[in-house]
């Protein structure tokens, strides 16, 4: 009997209700998971990942993280999805396997909790943080533009009341903060996926310049290989290509910053291209997942494999 077993994974949850499927999780599967807390918000909310590991010490490792925009609710829903499928893959599925047993997988689903919670509470489609300057009267900093990586560049606003202000410095939130300081240390991380939605898109560096990536032959390969993968389940079609030619210039963005850092790094806009945009119902959240899975599983298989 799983103590999450009266947990929904085809509807929108709380972040009181994912913080206890989390902890019921861990404690359903605590051979191959653990919680870290790698820090606390604006608010003073805990920022959660769950850690999948066979153990050994150090190894390379995949960072996924949803929920970086508090109203894309499909990204968390989708993020909780997909840790259930890892650990009932994990002895079944040879790539999930063969990658578990040479790699850790890091997740973290609620990225930006107060955003999150004040979804729920005030203002359901809320997308920034809920950080708060003196003299500055309008609240919350764009997490996905908060970045060092051609931070305050084009694509971002220096207007605190903009959607995409980028705040007073690179990593001045708390919640990317965290981030960097885990992924820094920790110095082993080989790939990050940072899943946004809507529009049907996965794609990869650079959002802050127009200028190809160094190893952009290879990231568009896989992109091509992941999207093909997610259509053969549901007949879903994504767009691909490096996030300033394929969408807009965008700057002090997450995978840019993880690039410069060494990382592969890719970013997903879920289901839909409009229709519900970030309303979109529970009744897609199984299929949006399922077919999500199939891309991030292939980019895991091509990490572990290059
Ligand atoms: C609708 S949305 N806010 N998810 C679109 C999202 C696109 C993007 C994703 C990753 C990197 C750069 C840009 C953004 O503007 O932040
Ligand atoms: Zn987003």
């Amino acid at each position: 009997e799983r103590s999450t077993s009266g947990f929904s994974y085809s509807s929108y949850h709380t972040l009181e209700e994912i913080h206890t499927w989390i902890d019921n999780f861990v404690t359903d599967h605590s051979d191959i998971l653990s919680k870290i807390q790698i820090g606390h918000s604006f608010e003073n909310r805990s920022i959660l990942v769950l850690k999948f590991s066979t153990g050994g010490s150090q190894h390379p490792a995949i960072w996924i993280d949803t929920g970086i925009h508090s109203r894309e609710w499909i990204t968390h829903a989708t993020g909780i999805w997909t840790a259930r499928k890892i650990v009932n893959e994990y002895g079944k599925d040879r790539i999930v396997t063969d990658v578990l047993n040479a790699m850790d997988i890091f997740m973290e689903i609620v990225s930006n909790p107060d955003g999150f919670a004040y979804t729920h509470s005030m203002n359901c489609l809320w997308r920034k943080n809920k950080s708060s300057r003196p003299g500055i009267f309008c609240i919350g900093v764009d997490l996905n533009r908060n970045w060092k990586s051609g931070f305050g560049g084009n694509g971002s606003n220096n207007n605190p009341c903009s959607e995409t202000y980028h705040g007073p410095s690179p990593q001045s939130e708390p919640e990317v903060a965290a981030i960097v300081d885990f992924i820094t240390s920790h110095g082993n991380i080989k790939a990050l996926i940072s899943v946004h939605s809507y529009s049907q898109m996965l794609m990869y560096p650079y959002g802050h310049s127009l200028e190809p990536v160094s190893n952009q032959k290879e990231l568009y390969s896989l992109a091509k290989d992941a999207v093909q993968a997610l259509y053969e389940v549901h007949g879903i079609e994504y767009i691909y290509g490096s996030i300033s030619t394929t969408l807009y210039v965008a700057s002090g963005i997450t995978v840019d910053w993880a690039y410069d850092s060494g990382i592969k790094s890719f970013t997903f806009e879920l289901r839909d291209t409009g229709h519900y945009g970030f309303l979109l119902p529970a009744t897609q959240i199984i299929p949006t997942a399922q077919e999500t899975w199939m891309a991030i599983r292939t980019i895991m298989e091509h990490t572990l494999n290059h």
